[in-house]
């Protein structure tokens, strides 16, 4: 389990622990000093060693689950596929090359893997909507809202949900072409023409909403996380099914 000490690795690490067909055998933080979970006060109890240089881990683990930071998931995923462990990599952030990187070095080694910008069902299905929407509506607006403590942007959901709909969208330039920004980054990310907003608060988890405009008319598909337990089903079903392949799979739906 790397990423331990944080928000998704603790809560992804109890589950591990209160699952019984798991065995939670490392936890993997680069800061923390501790040479046991058991020494976390949340843990207080467990006898799990805790590794903070990933070239001193000794572990007979089949799976590696990352909720780390995003630049240090892809050393993290290539030490766990070195080392035919299975990446269940949550951590957002990675870009397009280094997630082929992985792909090729699974297919290479074959191990089984999984990268998932969002384990929440919910999250999941919106994905799948907004694409079949954008078969019909090919201008949207993506707005992810995220707690103010996230240090990516846009997430990998949003991300995520617009290459989704650019596989069944011809790129198109949204809105009025001589529009100005008063504000420079008012109308937000831009890609292929889609535009995307990033909000940050605290009392936020994870939220997403895809809007989508035509003439007339309106479509909003929207998706909400108010607990980091909503990504433990994802998690689990990830980490019970990934051994069963020798390739390394984008997006949950791949394994459901
Ligand atoms: N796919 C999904 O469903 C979800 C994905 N995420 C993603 O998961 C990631 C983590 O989110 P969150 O838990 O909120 O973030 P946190 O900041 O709470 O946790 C990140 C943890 O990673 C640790 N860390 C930093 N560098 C390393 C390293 N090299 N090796 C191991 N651990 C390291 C940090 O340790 P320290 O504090 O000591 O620096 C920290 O404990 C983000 O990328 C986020 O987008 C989040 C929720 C759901
Ligand atoms: O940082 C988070 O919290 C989350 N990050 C992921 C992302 O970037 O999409 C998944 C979820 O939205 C929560």
């Amino acid at each position: 389990m790397a990423g331990y000490k944080g928000r998704m690795g603790s809560t992804a690490a109890q589950m591990v622990i209160d699952n019984p067909d798991f065995e939670l055998v490392g936890v993997f933080d680069a800061r923390s000093q501790e040479q046991n979970l058991g020494e976390d006060d949340r843990f207080k109890g467990q006898d799990v060693p805790a590794f903070h240089d990933l070239n001193l881990i000794k572990t007979d683990a089949t799976v590696w689950i990352d909720f780390t930071i995003p630049t240090a998931v892809y050393e993290n995923a290539k030490f766990a596929l070195n080392h035919g462990i299975s990446p269940v990599i949550g951590t957002t952030g990675m870009t397009d090359e280094q997630v082929k990187d992985l792909q090729a070095l699974a297919k290479e080694k074959k191990v089984g893997g999984l990268i998932a910008p969002n384990f929440g069902i919910s999250a999941v299905l919106l994905m799948q909507f907004a694409q079949q929407a954008a078969k019909y509506f090919p201008d949207v607006e993506i707005i992810e809202m995220h707690h103010d403590d996230k240090i990516d942007s846009p997430s990998g959901t949003a991300i995520s949900t617009a290459k989704k709909i650019a596989e069944v969208r011809q790129p198109k330039q949204q809105g009025n072409p001589d529009a100005t920004e008063t504000i420079p980054g008012a109308r937000g990310a831009e890609y292929e023409g889609m535009r995307i907003h990033a909000v940050r608060l605290p009392g936020l988890v994870a939220h997403e909403e895809v809007m989508f405009g035509g003439p007339g008319e309106g479509l909003t598909i929207r998706q909400d996380s108010f607990d980091r337990i909503s990504f433990m089903t994802g998690v689990k079903v990830a980490v019970e099914k990934v051994n069963q392949y020798h390739e390394l799979f984008v997006g949950l739906e791949n394994l459901l």
